[in-house]
């Protein structure tokens, strides 16, 4: 049990595409005592106040985009500026993921229109400034669109079915972008790239990878 420090935790943020394996990575890390795990609040998206807005946005997105991303925006935000009582923390996503990735998408292909971005950015850009929420590490769990098309809908979550395999091709981009080519300086935390293409078999040796080098990194953070 490492001592529990009252500053900011060694903090680790899980990216990928839909259906990489992102709570199945997570998953992997529950029996660590020391990390606090926090997985998407996809639940919450589901059910506010009994509306499905992930599936409204998925009906209607030039209708509900906006409002879903405003919505998300404001989980991650909570996730974000929760107290952690554990020197290690892993997030399923962030508010850059958010930003570089959904909405960026979303006034790439015009579903929201530029001053709903204008209004959205806007947002992105305090919490950045204000809040002190930066990643230590960000975990990238690399695949290959096809292949996560095909699992989404062995996944079969209701909401995603109609998912076209082009949207995952884009959303492949814009984290290659982000997490690869680093064409955002906002997030500057050094990225370890897993080959999440691997099936749930051959995947536990991937992620065991990655276990020693978030614990070890961890280690130095809190006895530094
Ligand atoms: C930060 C963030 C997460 C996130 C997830 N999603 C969608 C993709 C999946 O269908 C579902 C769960 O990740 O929510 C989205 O549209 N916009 C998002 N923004």
């Amino acid at each position: 049990e490492m001592a529990a420090t009252n500053n900011k935790p060694f903090t680790v943020f899980v990216e990928g595409n839909i259906g990489s394996g992102k709570t199945t990575f997570l998953e992997h890390f529950r029996r660590f005592e020391d990390i606090t795990l926090l997985t998407e609040p996809v639940e919450e998206w589901r059910n506010l106040g009994g509306w499905n807005l992930l599936d409204l946005m998925y009906k209607d997105p030039a209708k509900w985009a906006m409002t879903f991303q405003a919505y998300v925006s404001l989980t991650m935000l909570d996730m974000h500026r929760r107290p952690t009582a554990t020197p290690v923390k892993l997030m399923e996503r962030s508010i850059y993921s958010a930003r570089y990735c959904f909405v960026e998408h979303m006034k790439n292909n015009g579903t929201i229109h530029p001053a709903q971005f204008a209004v959205l950015d806007e947002w992105f850009r305090f919490i950045h400034h204000h809040i002190p929420i930066e990643a230590d590490l960000i975990v990238y769990l690399k695949t290959t669109p096809s292949i996560v098309h095909e699992r989404i809908k062995k996944r079969a979550r209701s909401e995603e079915q109609c998912v076209p395999l082009s949207y995952i091709e884009d959303l492949h981009k814009l984290h290659e972008d982000w997490l690869i080519n680093r064409t955002h300086a906002e997030c500057p935390a050094p990225v370890l790239v897993i080959d999440a293409d691997l099936d749930l078999s051959q995947i536990t040796e991937e992620y065991k990878k990655s276990e020693h080098q978030i614990l070890r990194k961890a280690v130095d953070v809190v006895m530094n």
